[in-house]
């Protein structure tokens, strides 16, 4: 990686006085900005194994206000859209914004586009939601998104034409990987037309897996809920002769969540996840290994990440949703099938049980420590787009809040380093073998 890929875009020079001290009052001893020249390592190591001829001098922009703004906030307009999926800390990401742009900056006229994308095009005919402080005061206690969400492709000239004749100065798009998409495009078309509207993203996600993000928001409740089903597998596991409790969790080509959730609770025999290769059959299979668990304890919990094992599914064809992503066959029901005929064939008793938490581990209201991290993400993204920044988005990299450019962030997926740390824990914590015969 170059420094120059680190570059934030701007709309243009900042030569408005932050109004932050005229607001709130000098303080002295308190250093109310951040200087342009503060800079975070994207790469703690002194060593990139990936490229170790390269200094490690690539930065990130350290997030937070700026003594001058691009954007004069008494006549500026703002928008917040949410889109993809769901995940723990939507609305309180949302208040966070409102109350940021007007308590903060000034910035009263904030209006909310309801069910993604789709709210900007006429045809859907979503109403544009006024986001008044009033209105936000009580939606971070409340799971889901206040403001709706959808998955789909739309029109880019349509959702400019939207940005245009709303008079937007601002667009806050809170998403994933789709959505980080989908904002490039629409930089991309604000920049064609010579507009002076920025874009700057959120990202979001209970897969996290969106490329430097240390870790999504509501990723953490996630896990919290998922680690529940865990128990409640490991309960039903041990409450009945040869008891199995096979638990299929969220997470499409990343299993954080279900490697997460395994270290939560060391109740976990097996973990599954998309980024980890394992065999059904065979002397090295999770089947023989299951049986040899059974055999051993009389138990065994298996957590599956929904991507896992989508070799098994090669034969199908399931097309892929509305936004483009890849429809998985369903490797929770398909063990399950494959657990019982094994033990079945052995003439085993066994009582397993399958638990999918499936939207539940989403939809639910974050805990306090997401609603504190969101707290910061939205102001971060504020004091950044009211400083001109656009085509990036803001993130907590090694614990500090920084501007990374949505361009560098879309380039790769995170995955779980099958020879990193992570997955090392899960092994030691599972003490599952390598699944694969040879
Ligand atoms: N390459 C792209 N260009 C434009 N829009 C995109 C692109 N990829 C995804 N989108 C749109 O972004 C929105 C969110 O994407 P999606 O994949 O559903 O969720 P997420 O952002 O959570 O990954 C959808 O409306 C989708 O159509
Ligand atoms: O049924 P939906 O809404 O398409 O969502 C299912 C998918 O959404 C996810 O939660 C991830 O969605 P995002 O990429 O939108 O965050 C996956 O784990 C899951 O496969
Ligand atoms: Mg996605």
């Amino acid at each position: 990686m170059k420094p120059e890929d680190t570059k934030i875009q701007s709309l243009g020079p900042a030569k408005i006085q932050n109004p932050i001290i005229t607001r709130q009052g000098d303080s002295p001893g308190f250093r109310h900005f951040i200087d342009n020249n503060e800079f975070v390592r994207v790469n703690p190591f002194v060593m990139d194994t990936a490229d170790s001829c390269e200094p490690r001098e690539v930065t990130f922009e350290l997030a937070g206000p700026r003594s001058k703004i691009y954007f004069d906030p008494t006549k500026l307009k703002a928008a917040i859209v949410t889109c993809g999926g769901m995940c723990p800390g939507i609305n309180s990401l949302v208040r966070s914004i409102v109350l940021q742009l007007h308590h903060i900056y000034g910035v009263t006229n904030v209006v909310g586009i309801k069910f993604g994308l789709q709210g900007f095009i006429p045809k859907f005919g979503h109403d544009i939601v006024e986001l008044t402080p009033t209105l936000v005061e009580g939606i971070h206690g409340r799971g889901g998104s206040y403001l709706g969400m959808s998955r789909g492709s739309q029109s880019m000239e349509e959702i400019v034409d939207s940005l245009e004749r709303l008079n937007l100065g601002l667009l806050f798009m809170i998403g994933g990987d789709g959505t980080l998409r989908a904002s490039r495009a629409i930089v991309e078309e604000i920049t064609k037309r010579g507009l002076k509207t920025g874009v700057v993203s959120i990202p979001k996600t209970i897969d996290n897996d969106i490329c430097f993000v240390s870790k999504t928001f509501g990723f953490q409740t996630a896990v919290e809920e998922a680690a529940q089903a865990i128990l409640g597998a490991h309960n039903e596991a041990t409450g009945a002769p040869n008891g199995v409790g096979l638990v299929k969790l969220m997470g499409r080509m990343s299993g954080f969540v279900a490697a997460h959730a395994t270290l939560a609770l060391t109740e976990v025999n097996f973990c599954l996840i998309p980024e980890v290769e394992f065999d059904l059959e065979g002397e090295r299979g999770l089947l023989k290994h299951l049986e040899d668990r059974i055999r051993d304890r009389g138990h065994a919990v298996v957590v599956v990440a929904e991507g896992a094992g989508q070799n098994i599914f090669t034969e199908e064809d399931l097309g892929r949703d509305a936004s483009g992503n890849l429809r998985l066959g369903d490797i929770g029901t398909y063990l399950k099938k494959r657990i019982n005929q094994h033990f079945e064939g052995k003439n085993i008793e066994l009582n397993l049980k399958y638990i999918d938490p499936s939207y539940l581990i989403r939809s639910v209201p974050c805990n306090s420590n997401d609603r504190i991290y969101t707290g910061f993400l939205g102001h971060a993204a504020v004091h950044a787009a009211l400083t001109g920044k656009t085509g990036m988005m803001v993130s907590q990299w090694d614990n500090h809040f920084v501007h990374v450019p949505v361009e560098l962030a879309i380039k790769n997926r995170k995955k779980v380093d099958p020879e990193g740390s992570l997955w090392r824990s899960v092994r030691e914590a599972t003490g599952q073998p390598h699944m694969v015969n040879e």
